[in-house]
């Protein structure tokens, strides 16, 4: 089977900036349940909790992404009621964490293609039956990086397997279903202009690769089995850098594939956490860790804010997010009346 190509992802999109589903049995459907994100076509009132949303942020862990919705609830100015605070919005799933800050979703998204490929099915449908209109989708990652620094950050101008082939595979029905992974490269150009000379590190852009695992699929020689020699692995990583490879992780394209298909823009940036060329193991100090991390996120939410602020919509008060009422029992969702961002 060829690699099944939908064109760019502004040629995807309907003339009103809707999410393209591709695929007819969902209007078919009494109900949709998005098992995984413990919320549903029917059981909630998706247009109500979602259709405002415009940034789509999706990263590993459920604690990263906390942090980066209480930090975008800060600089966007989001005001929540007095003795409220976040809520996980899809707590009951026991699989991602989402957090909601007006026009800004946050989504932990686990580890590996597998894992990310399920969530962007049911954030995308999501995105569908929100009725939400041309969100932006990021990736705020970690990753190892080729010939760069500990805490560089990398905005992704592609994705590539470990063939360095910019498709992902998938088995579906027997065969091998091929999908281009692209990401928008005007975005990831954006992205770049916001990096400052006063960063106390550096923004590059480059090729990522993808994997399917962290070990042997990264050429580690740390892992349980390793069938290679330190000079096969120095020779690999030559090899990939020659050919623009600048830092590996293991979300990029399934991320880039699929978000590319539902014609929807997206962008990877990830902070690297050792160099490859001299290391394997993450060697840095948690603190340090914890700080690196918190940089693709200070770019992305840079970029939230200038789009927010050339739409006069920043210092949101009120409405727009999902937060929990303490009272004196129990958490009680609120869900609060929507504004649009487009
Ligand atoms: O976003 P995260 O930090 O999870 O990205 C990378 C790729 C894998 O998910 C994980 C491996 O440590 O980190
Ligand atoms: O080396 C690394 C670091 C983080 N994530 C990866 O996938 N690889």
């Amino acid at each position: 089977m060829g690699v099944q190509d939908s064109g760019s992802s502004a040629d995807n999109e309907y003339p009103d900036g809707s999410v393209r589903l591709r695929n007819p049995h969902i209007q078919l459907m009494d109900q949709d349940i998005l098992y995984h994100l413990a919320l549903g076509s029917e059981s909630h009132d998706l247009v109500s909790m979602f259709g405002d949303v415009k940034f789509v942020c999706l990263g590993g862990t459920p604690k990263r992404m906390e942090q980066f919705a209480f930090s975008i609830m800060d600089e966007i100015g989001h005001k929540l009621p007095a003795g409220t605070t976040l809520l996980d919005i899809s707590r009951y799933s026991y699989r991602y964490s989402m957090y909601k800050v007006g026009p800004v979703l946050a989504i932990s998204h686990g580890m590996g293609i597998p894992s990310v490929g399920i969530l962007l099915h049911e954030v995308i449908k999501l995105m569908y039956h929100a009725r939400v209109r041309d969100p932006i989708f990021f990736r705020i990652g970690t990753c190892g990086g080729i010939g760069i620094e500990g805490g560089t950050v990398v905005i992704s101008e592609d994705a590539v397997d470990g063939l360095l082939r910019p498709t992902l595979e998938l088995p579906v029905l027997g065969k091998l279903l091929q999908r281009p992974a692209k990401l928008d490269k005007k975005l990831a150009r954006e992205l770049k202009s916001l990096a400052s000379a006063e960063d106390p590190y550096d923004t590059v852009t480059g090729r990522t690769m993808c994997t399917y695992d962290f070990y042997e699929g990264q050429g580690r020689l740390d892992g349980a089995f390793c069938d290679y020699t330190e000079a096969d692995k120095m020779h690999y990583m030559t090899q990939i850098h020659k050919a623009g490879v600048v830092n590996i992780e293991m979300e990029s394209l399934s991320f880039a594939a699929l978000t590319h298909h539902a014609g929807i823009k997206a962008a990877v940036v990830c902070v690297t956490l050792m160099d490859r060329l001299k290391n394997d193991q993450v060697l840095a100090p948690k603190e340090v860790l914890d700080e690196w991390q918190s940089r693709p996120q200070i770019l992305v939410s840079r970029y939230i804010k200038r789009y927010l602020s050339m739409k006069g919509r920043l210092s949101l008060d009120g409405p727009g997010g999902s937060m929990c009422v303490k009272s004196p029992r129990r958490f009680k969702l609120v869900q609060q009346e929507s504004e649009t961002y487009d």
